[in-house]
């Protein structure tokens, strides 16, 4: 798509800390709130775009942290973005190899100038980048509860609430009851097991136990940083392997296609750094018929809006981690917000990311602001 250059004034960051409604538990650790950053970034014409930032206060999910975004974004990135004007978003990926890795703060920068670029055009971002669907599936992640009434009754709420799969966090001592529970009560609902690296290859007959609930697909059950055991692993195992943590990059996704080290993949635009290459790695992965969807970090609105975008592309091909805005924030900050109806979340048909921010929801929550120029 031809397009003028877009030469940016300045960048804000802003600091938000927003309480989840109730705690986020995986096998890794238990997350409460969400520190992070939206970033704005204003260019010659008064345009804005916004991005978000998606790393957790503790590395546990990976190496990136909210105080690792913010050094990277205001030491490297905001610098390199300003320092000459951009002809297209896709090109910032290349600015920013310079710096290795720090794939969140990448993405946090580089989706703020893709919501920017959709706007000069006045189309939707999910039309910027290729999307063709109207309306996409919703999934929804239940994070570990403390008993398994609880976690009976809280799918119950989520089926009720039309989500169409849910995923399920598994850990070894707490796998193969768990999930047989669950499909007993729920015999027809599509589910999934997200394990966040919690096993080893010793495990490899409770994971083959899980063949006979018909999950979907079990997504990454070994190492965060692992390929090559996965390939061991997907070739034992009824039940596709879908790589999470391991995929970072379009190489990443290459070396586990080629060795066959799962059947799907989860794309999360701040885990690869950015729309441009999770866009490179779907292409690939339609090239050889490997479905990807969009993964979740419990994004405020920015951030779920961009995925929303993304999942428009044609090769999503199962329900996301994209819930509702209400499924974890008592007040999102954008208008409107993000609704799930009948299991289906409409896309929206304003330009860029397609809802407005809600500034006095936006401020409430902010703790601190940066003008970069
Ligand atoms: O954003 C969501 O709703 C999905 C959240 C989710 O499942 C995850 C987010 C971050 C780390 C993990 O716990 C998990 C995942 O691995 O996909
Ligand atoms: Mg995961």
């Amino acid at each position: 798509m031809e397009s003028t250059p877009i030469y940016l004034e300045k960048v804000i960051l802003h600091r938000l800390v927003m309480e989840l409604k109730t705690p986020f538990q995986t096998s890794f650790g238990t997350f409460t709130d969400k520190d992070f950053y939206i970033i704005e970034a204003v260019d010659n014409h008064g345009s804005r775009g916004f991005g978000e930032s998606v790393a957790f206060p503790a590395p546990w999910y990976t190496e990136e942290t909210g105080h690792t975004n913010h050094y990277v974004m205001t030491d490297f990135l905001i610098p390199l973005l300003l320092e000459k004007p951009i002809n297209h978003p896709d090109d910032i990926s290349e600015r920013f190899s310079v710096v290795r890795r720090n794939n969140m703060a990448k993405a946090a920068v580089e989706g703020a100038v893709w919501d920017l670029y959709a706007k000069r055009k006045n189309i939707p971002l999910s039309k910027a980048i290729g999307g063709k669907k109207t309306k996409i599936d919703a999934g929804v992640s239940v994070g570990i509860q403390p008993t398994l009434d609880k976690l009976l009754a809280v799918i119950d709420n989520y089926v009720a609430d039309g989500y169409k799969r849910i995923k399920l966090k598994i850990k070894p001592g707490s796998d193969v009851d768990i999930v047989r529970e669950v499909r007993k009560h729920f015999p027809n609902i599509q589910m999934m097991a997200d394990a966040n690296s919690a096993y080893t290859l010793n495990d490899i007959d409770t994971l083959k136990q899980l063949a006979e609930f018909g999950l979907t697909m079990i997504e990454q059950p070994l190492g965060y940083n692992d390929i090559y055991e996965h390939s061991i692993l997907q070739h034992q195992l009824q039940t596709p392997v879908c790589l999470d943590e391991s995929i970072n990059s379009l190489a990443d996704a290459k070396a586990a296609v080629e060795l066959g080290s799962c059947r799907v993949i989860n794309l999360k635009i701040g885990r690869v750094g950015g729309i441009s290459e999770a866009k490179r790695i779907h292409d690939y992965c339609r090239q050889k018929n490997i479905p990807v969807w969009c993964g979740g970090m419990l994004e405020a609105g920015v951030g779920r809006a961009h995925n929303i975008a993304l999942a428009s592309l044609p090769h999503f091909m199962f329900p996301g981690d994209i819930s509702a805005s209400g499924r974890y924030w008592h007040q999102d900050i954008i208008k409107p917000e993000v609704t799930v109806q009948n299991g289906e979340i409409n896309l929206p048909e304003q330009p860029g990311i397609g809802y407005s921010i809600d500034w006095e929801a936006l401020e409430a929550h902010r703790i601190s602001k940066q003008v970069f120029t």
